[in-house]
């Protein structure tokens, strides 16, 4: 209990000296309340004591006594409630905030589907439990524990053989809970990961739907999600399943030592070495001494479980963070550098082969390959989604490792094939990077986008709220709002990953008109597979096997037989276009 009370308080302080002052208090507080509520014995006493004589005054006494013992109770437990449960709540949203933060500044290469699955039970389902158990557990156990300390050390004033028995249900009860503390570790990791396994099957089925509906049956389907919900209840049947012997073995030693309490009171009475009134004090206090502990049980459970819950969450919030320093990048001028640069997803497979490439400021480059050549790779690695493994990407002359990831990235606009759009207005996800802009800005940019046309004619125009992933556009129109938010952010440098879907003529005219928008005077570089656009270009690479294998303009490339021979042939056969030159 000891090491929990340290681990909570010190996740406090991690945020703030206050917060871990606070949760003290809040515990002193418990522990006041406790004294206050064994303080309810007092009239017990003083009317055993006074039994030849009850009168009013005598009863007037114990009220007093009781009104005190209960105001006390109500005033600490308030304390309590104020400087630990609000306390707490405090702490989990710093907690998430901690997180969010960390995942802000992590590569790319850390959100794995897997890695998302445990973060979002992490956040969730994790950090709620522990919102919810954490308070219940250290006031029950710390409550608990003070009220039988504190009437065992008055005990040991008045009959020091009955301390002996209560101070030794303690230890007994207290060695109890930590084998089930012990119990409890195994089955709760067990119980996280079904939680997480259930969640990335969910979310699975969920994202697939479309997929799973045209290639398998609808019981198939979910056979995967079914899965993970039996396997989900059977570790939470094993969670009980090892709490609850033990739970009631905890239960049994304190009931045992109150009886052990009862029997030396009545023997010390009998033998004359105690006063009735103590006696019978004694046995009220043999029911109220461990009421408290036997009632914290389920917290004595949960201790262990919020200690798996928070090894999870620090495992979680052990982002790697993949700035080195936190200074901004200052780049003089915005040419793009790749200098023999190397990189591997996995250690044993290069993805990116010694690529060197030099894009001037203001000029534009079309990288072109076959697919799963690396060209998204290329584009990312200048992003900074990943580091190098060899070599150095420059913007501007500096290494982008130089400066933080964000000061990078507030120099580039990216516009993704697979646009994302939020679940918020039209008008907020185009002023996305730029949130102080104002409403014209926004329809300014829209209409250099070409899409403030389609977005007058929505229900609520600029006000309509977006699907999540922008689900109540069409393809080419999400498109053009991710171009307007690209648009609004001004950047010195686009990266753009033209859509390789092939779209109706009517769009495609709009789309190129709002990518020549965005594009004017920057530097540019594109995962090109319109003819037009890599034929305008400034300079072509091609890329094959992570390696540039030709470059130079259109002319040039187009004199030589080759990959962009090929590609340029390929691609006018297959649409039919013609290079409008
Ligand atoms: N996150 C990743 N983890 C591991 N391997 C990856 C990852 N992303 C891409 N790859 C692998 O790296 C290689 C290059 O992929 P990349 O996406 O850069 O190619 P591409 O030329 O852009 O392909 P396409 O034209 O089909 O989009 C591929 O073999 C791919 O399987």
């Amino acid at each position: 209990m000891f090491a929990l009370v340290k681990r909570v308080l010190d996740l406090a302080a991690s945020f703030s000296p206050a917060a871990r002052r606070s949760l003290i208090v809040g515990m002193v507080c418990n522990v006041l309340k406790a004294f206050f509520m064994a303080g309810m014995l007092g009239a017990v006493f003083w009317a055993l004591e006074n039994r030849d004589h009850l009168d009013g005054v005598v009863a007037l006494q114990c009220l007093g006594i009781l009104l005190v013992s209960v105001a006390g109770q109500y005033v600490f437990q308030y304390l309590v409630d104020i400087k630990m449960d609000a306390q707490g709540f405090d702490i989990f949203r710093d907690l998430r905030l901690r997180v969010g933060d960390r995942l802000k500044g992590a590569p790319m290469g850390y959100f794995s589907e897997q890695r998302l699955s445990a973060i979002t039970t992490t956040l969730t389902t994790t950090v709620h439990q522990l919102e919810e158990f954490m308070t219940i557990c250290l006031t029950g156990l710390s409550g608990g524990v003070a009220m039988a300390v504190i009437m065992s050390a008055f005990f040991l004033f008045v009959a020091w053989p009955v301390a002996v028995i209560t101070f030794a249900g303690i230890a007994v009860g207290l060695y109890v809970l930590n084998v089930l503390r012990r119990r409890a570790t195994s089955v709760t990791r067990e119980v996280t990961a079904a939680q997480e396994a259930m969640s990335d099957k969910v979310i699975e089925y969920a994202r697939g739907m479309a997929v799973l509906r045209t290639f398998s049956t609808p019981d198939e389907a979910l056979a995967a999600a079914k899965a993970s919900f039996e396997q989900k209840r059977q570790a939470d049947y094993r969670q009980e399943a090892a709490a609850q012997g033990v739970l009631k073995l905890y239960a049994l030693v304190f009931n045992v030592a109150s009886c052990a309490v009862l029997f030396a009171a009545c023997a010390l009475y009998l033998n004359g070495a105690l006063p009735l009134s103590w006696a019978l004090t004694l046995l009220v206090a043999a029911f109220m001494i461990y009421g408290e502990l036997i009632h914290a049980n389920d917290a004595a459970f949960l201790t262990k479980k919020i200690e798996g819950e928070l090894d999870r969450v620090d495992e979680v919030c052990a982002i790697p963070k993949q700035d080195t320093t936190d200074a901004p990048l200052e780049p003089h001028g915005f040419d793009v550098e790749l200098d023999g640069v190397s990189f591997a997803y996995d250690a044993d497979r290069r993805v990116i082969d010694d690529v060197s490439l030099r894009i001037p400021e203001g000029t534009t480059c079309a990288i072109v390959g076959p697919s799963g050549s690396g060209k998204t790779t290329l584009v990312n690695l200048i992003a900074r989604f990943w580091d190098v493994d060899a070599g150095a990407v420059r913007v501007g002359g500096a290494d982008v490792r130089e400066g933080t990831a964000e000061s990078l990235l507030a120099n580039v606009s990216m516009v993704f094939q697979n646009v994302y759009l939020f679940n918020d207005t039209v008008e907020n996800n185009i002023k996305f990077g730029v949130p102080d802009a104002t409403h014209e800005q926004v329809v300014q940019a829209a209409k250099r986008a070409r899409c403030h046309e389609f977005i007058s004619a929505l229900p609520q125009g600029y006000d309509t709220v977006l699907e999540e992933g922008g689900a109540s556009l069409s393809g080419g129109e999400r498109q053009r709002v991710s171009i307007a938010r690209a648009i609004m952010k001004d950047a010195p440098i686009v990266i753009l990953d033209e859509a390789t879907s092939s779209v109706d003529p009517e769009n495609e005219h709009e789309l190129i008109a709002a990518i020549a928008e965005l594009t004017r005077g920057k530097t540019l570089v594109s995962i090109a597979h319109r003819l037009n656009t890599v034929a305008d270009a400034d300079q072509i690479i091609v890329v094959d096997e992570g390696r540039i294998v030709q470059r130079g303009t259109h002319e040039e490339l187009m004199r030589d037989a080759g990959i962009y021979r090929d590609f340029v042939s390929l691609r006018r056969e297959a649409a039919g276009w013609r290079l409008a030159r």
